[in-house]
């Protein structure tokens, strides 16, 4: 394997780059690149580590040839383009936790920073004026915070306000009233909050649903005096209305860490009375930084050496432990649907994958992915584990995943069931010494064959003499069989043979095949 390279583009902490080190990867810690310097480099590189500065656009994305994994040191991963990474094969992860308490850290700050007005009470100080009578501020104690979003950082602000004796009101679609219990909130309607809050603070992703979710409309919904807080993202307010209310007086104070356009060097917002701004820095802790920056590297490393998956957006987890026990399978499995999808000439309306045995006890997704990746390779180089499934979706192909506790005549089995036209055909394989995959059935007949390299298939009627006559017209045709794999239903009916040869076949010499007495079907194979 030669050595995995990595870019970190955006400011990390250095214990990132100290662990791809130790693990054997050759990191380059270039920042501040525009995109078309990235885009000039990022060919070289494995795996691409960054925070929220870089945008790993489709353009960015298609000059990364050898790209495999994006890696978010953070959650939002609003700056990175999953549909064209996933089209292209490119796991995307974040770090979903590491930066979670210390962004309600911030959001508790700059609640604290809007109750006492402390931005403009310190400015005032510092220069001289001692104003004890400009600056009134209110007390949170009894007073109800509504948080819009109540998932990692939502509810770590909701535990923190409760500790000083706040009422935490959420409106959260896909939070249970089981969880809101635990949390000790009460879950309402969007307009019940805004008619109730006294503090509003965001935690949602940006997403079409919650774009605008704090619209001109539902600000002039709010309680007179509202202060709203939004360490989420920029885009979840109006900023225009914002400014607004905080200028008539109907919104008390705004704190906004994160913008519509960030970097935001020129915000209309600024200098709006009751305003405060922080410059994203919601995740900037040293200890946030350097969790998300361990668990950056280490995921990305256990993606890149050992094939292990955690935290991916666009691909299920699989775990650096499971990894290397289902390596075998996933080659295997590989091998299975490669081989229903060079024989099938896309006539295929579902795949059914099935294991038994020892196999009925894994991980079935990343099987299934490598099914689903051999299958369409057929018609496609890029196709890899991650874009399969959602390009098995898009293409309408059913895909159901069958597992059997039974065991049959082997430890362990993947089968492979193809729905056709005319009818299912499966093709089943087994690990050899749980390590070597072997193909046991094809199409009902039982064979037993490595499928491997350059392979010709070849479906003929049982009768003497064949076997000699197709060693003679590939021999001729220079053609030197390897292994030879034979297989039939019962004497004298329908037989299989699975070759494998040392050079390609060329169509010529197919049509010399097929042109043999007996033969029904001939096909040049390739794994
Ligand atoms: N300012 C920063 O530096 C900083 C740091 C970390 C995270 N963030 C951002 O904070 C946000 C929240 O992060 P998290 O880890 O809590 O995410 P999360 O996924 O754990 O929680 C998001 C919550 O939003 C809820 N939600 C989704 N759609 C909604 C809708 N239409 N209305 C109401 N609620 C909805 C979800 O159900 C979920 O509970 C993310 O956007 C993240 O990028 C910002
Ligand atoms: O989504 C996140 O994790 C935050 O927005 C943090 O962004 P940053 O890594 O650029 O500080």
């Amino acid at each position: 394997m030669t050595q995995p390279k990595v870019l970190i583009s955006d400011k990390m902490d250095p214990t990132a780059a100290a662990i791809f080190r130790d693990r054997g990867i050759h990191v380059d810690e270039i920042t501040g690149k525009t995109p078309d310097e990235l885009k000039a480099i990022i060919g070289d590189y494995d795996g691409l580590a960054i925070r929220s500065s870089t945008k790993v656009t489709k353009e960015i994305l298609d000059a990364a040839a050898n790209l495999k994994v994006v890696g978010r040191a953070g959650i939002g991963v609003d700056n990175v383009d999953i549909p064209s990474a996933t089209a292209r094969g490119v796991v995307v992860m974040n770090t979903p936790f590491g930066n979670s308490i210390t962004t309600a850290e911030h959001a508790i700050a700059l609640m604290f920073a809007l109750a006492r007005q402390l931005p403009e009470a310190d400015a005032s100080t510092q220069a001289g004026k001692w104003e004890k009578n400009r600056f009134m501020g209110v007390e949170v104690t009894g007073k109800t915070l509504g948080l819009i979003g109540a998932g990692n950082i939502g509810s770590i602000v909701a535990s923190r306000a409760l500790g000083l004796r706040m009422k935490v009101v959420a409106y959260d679609p896909f939070l249970t009233p089981e969880r809101a219990i635990e949390l000790g909130i009460e879950k309402v309607e969007l307009d019940e909050l805004l008619r109730r809050a006294d503090f509003i603070t965001l935690h949602t992703p940006l997403t079409d649903q919650t774009r605008n979710i704090l619209s001109r409309e539902n600000l002039a919904k709010a309680k007179p005096g509202v202060r709203i807080v939004n360490c989420a993202r920029g885009g979840l307010i109006d900023e225009s209305a914002l400014k607004d209310g905080l200028e008539s007086g109907h919104i008390g104070g705004a704190a906004l860490d994160v913008f519509e356009t960030e970097p935001a060097k020129d915000s209309p917002l600024f200098g709006t009375p009751n305003f405060i701004s922080t410059p994203h820095l919601g995740a900037s802790t040293n200890e946030a930084q350097v969790n998300v920056a361990i668990q950056v590297a280490e995921q990305m490393s256990d993606y890149l050496l050992l094939g292990g998956v955690t935290n991916a957006i666009n691909m299920p987890s699989l775990s650096a432990e499971e990894a290397p026990r289902l390596k075998p399978y996933m080659a295997l499995a590989e091998k299975l649907g490669s081989l229903v999808g060079q024989l099938s000439h896309g006539n295929i309306a579902g795949l059914s994958i099935e294991t038994e045995g020892a196999a009925a006890e894994l991980n079935m997704k990343p099987i299934t992915g490598a099914v689903l990746a051999g299958f369409m390779r057929v018609h496609s180089d890029t196709v890899n584990m991650v874009n399969a499934p959602f390009l098995a979706k898009e293409r309408g192909l059913d895909v159901r995943e069958v597992r059997h506790d039974r065991e049959g005549d082997y430890h362990t089995l993947l089968r492979v069931t193809a729905e056709t036209k005319t009818g299912p055909r499966t093709v089943a394989g087994t690990l050899f010494g749980n390590s070597a995959p072997r193909l046991v059935e094809l199409f009902g007949i039982k064979v037993e064959a490595d499928l491997v390299g350059d392979m010709l298939y070849v479906v003929n009627e049982d009768a003497p003499g064949f076997i000699g006559r197709l060693g003679t017209a590939l021999g001729e045709a220079g053609i030197n069989i390897g292994t030879f794999h034979l297989g039939r239903v019962e004497a004298g009916g329908e037989a299989v043979l699975l070759l494998s040869v040392d050079e390609p076949v060329n169509s010529d010499v197919i049509a010399k095949v097929e042109a043999l007495p007996g033969v029904k079907l001939v096909r040049a194979l390739k794994f």
